[in-house]
């Protein structure tokens, strides 16, 4: 099976700062990624990089065998193969959580009533929230509102997930709920992307970490790495994390 993503030697500076250098890694079908280092080392630019919310200087990145950084990119049908998750929830307040969850599958997919309604109540149910259906974003907690806001890329069926810091804003108590929603995506097969500070949470559910420092991939491997660093920053990281 070729990977679903391939970041080929990728770069990207913002005016004169390299935020991106020479960074290459792949994500195959069914795996969970951990793009894990300190902040402002590139990790969330590199994340919009894949779902094109950035443009790259140099490289090559394929998304579900298409370059998406090529001229004439189907912009429209990357956003169907990709979800993303940021650390803000972004909820329409005005609408119930159905019609959030609904909105981007009525518009996009030109989903018919009832396909949209059982499209909602399988997402809704994949991150424990079928009983919240009607209730207004107002109504719920910061994780559940974060919760619906995975339903909602959920709803759009991708074949990848990104997560972006999504527990960041959270406080501590409501963080595991999201992680647990996470994780059961994971153990169903999806593929995802996450940065993230949780180094347990990456520990446990990632297959492979991506430690980035500098703009750099400075060492990738399997999640074991992180028990046994080659390199004195990923060391030095994983120590301050703990
Ligand atoms: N749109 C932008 N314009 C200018 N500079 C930017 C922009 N986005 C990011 N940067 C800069 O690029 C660098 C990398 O940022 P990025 O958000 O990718 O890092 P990060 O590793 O995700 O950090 P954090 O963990 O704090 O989110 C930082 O120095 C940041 O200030």
């Amino acid at each position: 099976m070729s990977p679903i993503v391939k970041v080929e030697s990728v770069s990207k500076s913002f005016g004169p700062t390299r935020v991106l250098e020479d960074v290459s890694f792949q994500v195959e079908p069914g795996s969970v990624v951990a793009v894990i280092g300190r902040s402002g080392s590139g990790k969330s630019t590199a994340l919009r990089c894949i779902d094109r919310l950035e443009t790259v200087d140099q490289g090559r990145i394929e998304v579900c065998g298409h370059d998406i950084t090529a001229p004439g990119l189907n912009l429209q049908q990357l956003r169907r193969d990709v979800g993303i998750v940021f650390q803000s929830y972004n909820l329409f307040p005005h609408m119930t959580v159905e019609q959030n969850v609904m909105l981007a599958p009525r518009l996009v997919l030109k989903r018919n009533r009832a396909e949209l309604r059982h499209g909602a109540d399988a997402a809704l149910a994949q991150v424990g929230l079928a009983d919240k259906a009607g209730a207004y974003p107002s109504q719920l907690s910061g994780g559940q509102q974060q919760r619906v806001a995975i339903a909602r890329s959920l709803a759009m069926s991708p074949k990848l997930m990104l997560f972006d810091e999504v527990t960041s804003a959270l406080d501590p108590e409501l963080t595991g709920e999201v992680l647990r929603v996470m994780e059961k995506l994971a153990a169903d097969g999806m593929t995802m992307i996450l940065v993230t500070h949780e180094m347990a949470f990456a520990r446990k559910v990632a297959d492979e970490v991506v430690f980035m420092h500098r703009g750099k991939v400075w060492e990738h491997g399997p999640a074991a790495m992180l028990d046994a660093p080659v390199t004195e920053e990923l060391h030095n990281f994983v120590g301050s994390s703990l």
